[in-house]
């Protein structure tokens, strides 16, 4: 079966999507995301994934300040500087509130022994911006944020209705969070642009940002592997 084609509009976004489709899928059609979707997930995994996630989303916001860093026009420091604060003040908070539903404090979560999935794609991020330019760290941030857009609408049009994990669902398909993936999106585009020109495949930069793309989306399936580990 293929993948419906999302609609974030960034024409750097297909085009990488498209030359490595044999590590998106995985990381778009994982076990993980398939029972998050026909509600039989164990709570266990969930809970596991979720603690894991709260560092990751630390280090995440880390990346995204490096940006600020690595960027060469005020607009581009502007909006790293607006998800950072984002991930600090919302995403991070709805995850605290989240685990505390269920008894575990921010305490726990800060100091959890981080898995060695979530250590390599962190790390692997930062080190992409470390190394790389501002093209080369946002193209290892963008499956993140595109992928659960893709995962969200996937997961709307075809849930079981009744899961548990419909908040979760609504959450990346709602309209809030897809027109921040849009956004990402053309900020994306205008960086590519900018640094590459228009014809991206043509670029001799091309080959390295699809292996970053590429190793980016592994590192998302390898992470709700883990997830699954406390099934
Ligand atoms: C492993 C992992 N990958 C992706 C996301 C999704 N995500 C991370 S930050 C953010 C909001 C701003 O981009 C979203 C949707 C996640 N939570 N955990």
């Amino acid at each position: 079966m293929s993948l419906p084609q999302p609609h974030f509009s960034s024409e750097l976004f297909t085009a990488l999507r498209a030359a490595t489709l044999d590590d998106w899928k995985p990381y778009i059609e994982h076990e993980f995301v398939a029972r998050l979707g026909d509600g039989t997930l164990p709570k266990t995994a969930f809970l596991h994934y979720l603690k894991q996630d709260y560092v990751y989303l630390h280090h995440y916001a880390r990346a995204w300040a490096l940006g600020v860093v690595k960027a060469a026009t005020l607009q581009e420091t502007r909006f790293c500087a607006y998800i950072m604060h984002g991930l600090a003040h919302m995403e991070l908070p709805l995850h605290v509130r989240l685990c505390a539903r269920e008894g575990i404090g921010e305490d726990e979560l800060f100091n959890i022994r981080e898995e060695p999935e979530n250590l390599a794609y962190t790390r692997y991020v930062l080190d992409c911006g470390q190394t790389g330019d501002f093209l080369d760290l946002l193209t290892a941030l963008i499956p993140c944020a595109h992928g659960y857009g893709e995962i969200g609408l996937d997961l709307a049009a075809t849930a079981t209705s009744g899961t548990p994990y419909q908040e979760w669902i609504d959450t990346y398909a709602g309209a809030d969070y897809q027109g921040m993936c849009h956004t990402v999106g053309k900020l994306f585009d205008r960086a590519a642009k900018d640094r590459i020109g228009e014809d991206f495949e043509k670029s001799p930069r091309w080959p390295r940002l699809c292996q970053i793309f590429a190793t980016a989306s592994r590192l998302e399936a390898g992470f709700w592997q883990m997830g699954l580990k406390a099934a």
